[in-house]
């Protein structure tokens, strides 16, 4: 795997400190709630939440949504289907939405849409990576880990083809890579 990557934009220890950060602000902002609810939304954010979830020192409850996009394999074309909703009523709860990367923003703009009809009480959302050049509607981000440039990025629960999850750093491949 270590092969295939042409630069690494972010080290294990620079995404620890960077969640560490935002657990601790959220952990702040959300001091006065008995509790919150982390909506992650699979596959990609399963890591980043695990380990956000383990800095905030707040009861914290867990859900996932998994979505689909139909269109072009690394591009969302916003047409969102529900793969898998969530199990709980969020009717009242104060919820999260944990997204590893934001990009076009039409997956999220779906999702954010969907839970708001579902009467909760308050929606933040909070993403790892944010890419704002390709950013294609108006959605506002609570908390932010990185910007990153326009570069197709794996690592850290982000795959290219299913592959390269479960690299520990946030890397950039090599052309060759793709295929
Ligand atoms: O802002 P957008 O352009 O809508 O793109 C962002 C979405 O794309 C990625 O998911 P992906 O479809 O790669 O699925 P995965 O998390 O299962 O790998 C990412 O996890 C976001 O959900
Ligand atoms: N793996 C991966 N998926 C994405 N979805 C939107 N942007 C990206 C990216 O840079 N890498």
């Amino acid at each position: 795997m270590k092969k295939d990557v042409e630069e690494i934009l972010f080290t294990k220890d620079e995404i620890a400190k960077k969640v560490k950060e935002i657990g601790m602000q959220i952990t702040k902002d959300y001091k006065d709630k008995n509790e919150i609810l982390v909506v992650g939304v699979l596959k990609g954010a399963n890591v980043f939440l695990g380990d956000l979830i383990r800095e905030v020192n707040i009861p914290v409850y867990v859900d996932f949504m998994a979505v689909s996009s139909y269109g072009q394999s690394t591009e969302s074309s916003g047409v969102v289907r529900i793969i898998k909703d969530l199990d709980t009523d969020i009717e009242g709860k104060h919820v999260i939405i944990v997204e590893d990367i934001v990009d076009t923003g039409l997956t999220l703009k779906y999702l954010t849409e969907n839970l708001m009809s579902r009467k909760l009480e308050s929606l933040k959302i909070c993403a790892l990576l944010d890419k704002p050049e390709r950013r294609k509607c108006n959605i506002s981000l609570d908390y932010i880990g990185f910007n990153i440039p326009d570069k197709f990025i794996v690592g850290y629960g982000i795959d290219y083809a299913e592959r390269y999850r479960n690299l520990p750093y946030i890397a950039v491949l090599k052309e060759e890579a793709y295929q």
